[in-house]
């Protein structure tokens, strides 16, 4: 399957300089992935492990004091190729007509004094060559398939729930039928039952259009609803990737095999086992593997040495010296 993003060894780091003191935060550190065409590629992790920092970096959307240091952010929209850092100007006509962003709380970027059809003008009109009556058809056809009725384009937001304000957002970053989505933690806000209906919707969008989408949230149990493949980052770092069912079945790093104990299941009465200490302060890593102070499986090698991400037994990729040790969830 051909590949539409390919990230090698991305580095970017938040870089600020107080009172001539330099303190870098390495939020993503040393990145390579690749996302295949009409795939759903999910990122997780705990909270600060650099998700946000990775798809900010990945969609061109970095501000000050956020820097990439080093690698590359390579895009093939249909043998049109796009590398994010060494061509930034074409990313600018890209933007919507092939790849969009579902930003963290967009349902609360819709302009509150605006009704509704104005983002869509907005976004959408200039990439969409249509008379105003076709493009509206044509907007209030695609709002159809996402189950809301044409008269939320004369809406303000405010007269919207959470849920339709967010399937609006779905509608928004759709309607120009873009190779790429990026989508960050776009259900978050919403109740479980609000969540699945969006969760459905998007996953029905991207099979119709044949897109790919890079899915961020720290909840395994949406991941296990929508992505196709996993990769799980820890401090900055991507320490397993592969199959979604695979990695619930079997991973390979202690970190995954955590993140999917702490799940719930229905009938399990024993009390979730948190994992010992905090997050690293990406300022100042530890040596070594960044997991090995927490890690119910560390030796002595672990806080020496960085284990490199290699291919699995279940297909993937980790990055752990005491892979396939790992017991069952
Ligand atoms: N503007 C900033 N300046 C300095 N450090 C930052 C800044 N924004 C984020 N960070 C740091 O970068 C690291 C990664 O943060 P990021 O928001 O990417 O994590 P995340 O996995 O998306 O977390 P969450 O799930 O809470 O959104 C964290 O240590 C965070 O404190």
């Amino acid at each position: 399957m051909q590949d539409v993003l390919t990230i090698s060894d991305l580095r970017a780091y938040y870089v600020n300089d107080l009172f001539g003191v330099r303190r870098e935060v390495r939020a993503v550190d040393g990145i390579s992935l690749s996302v295949r065409r009409n795939e759903v590629y999910g990122i997780a992790g705990e909270s600060s492990s650099g998700k946000t920092s990775l798809i900010k970096t990945l969609a061109g959307a970095i501000r000050p004091p956020m820097r990439v240091m080093g690698g590359s952010v390579v895009f093939d929209f249909g043998g049109r190729t796009i590398d994010v850092y060494r061509q930034p100007e074409a990313m600018r006509p890209a933007r919507w007509r092939h790849l969009s962003y579902i930003m963290q709380g967009s349902m609360n970027v819709l302009n509150p004094v605006r009704r509704v059809k104005h983002a869509f003008k907005d976004f959408a009109a200039r990439h969409i060559r249509l008379d105003p009556s076709a493009f509206r058809r044509r907007v209030e056809a695609h709002l159809d398939r996402l189950h809301l009725a044409p008269s939320v384009l004369e809406a303000f937001p405010h007269q919207l729930s959470g849920g339709m304000r967010q399937r609006v957002c779905i509608a928004l970053a759709t309607v120009c039928e873009p190779e790429f989505i990026i989508a960050d933690e776009p259900t978050t806000a919403l109740d479980v039952l609000v969540q699945l209906d969006v969760l459905r919707l998007l996953k029905e969008v991207q099979t119709r259009l044949g897109s790919s989408i890079v899915f961020v949230t720290h909840d395994m149990s949406v991941h296990a609803a929508i992505s196709d493949r996993l990769g799980i980052m820890y401090a900055g770092r991507l320490v397993e990737e592969g199959a979604t069912a695979a990695l619930f079945s079997r991973p390979q790093h202690p970190y995954t095999a955590h993140l999917i104990a702490s799940l719930p299941r229905i009938g399990d009465t024993r009390p979730r086992r948190s994992l010992q200490g905090r997050p690293p302060n990406l300022s100042a890593p530890p040596m070594g593997c960044r997991f090995h102070p927490r890690c119910p499986l560390a030796i002595e090698r672990c806080g020496r040495e960085v284990p490199d991400l290699l291919p699995s037994a279940t297909g993937g990729r980790v990055a752990c010296f005491r892979a396939g040790e790992v017991s069952a969830p």
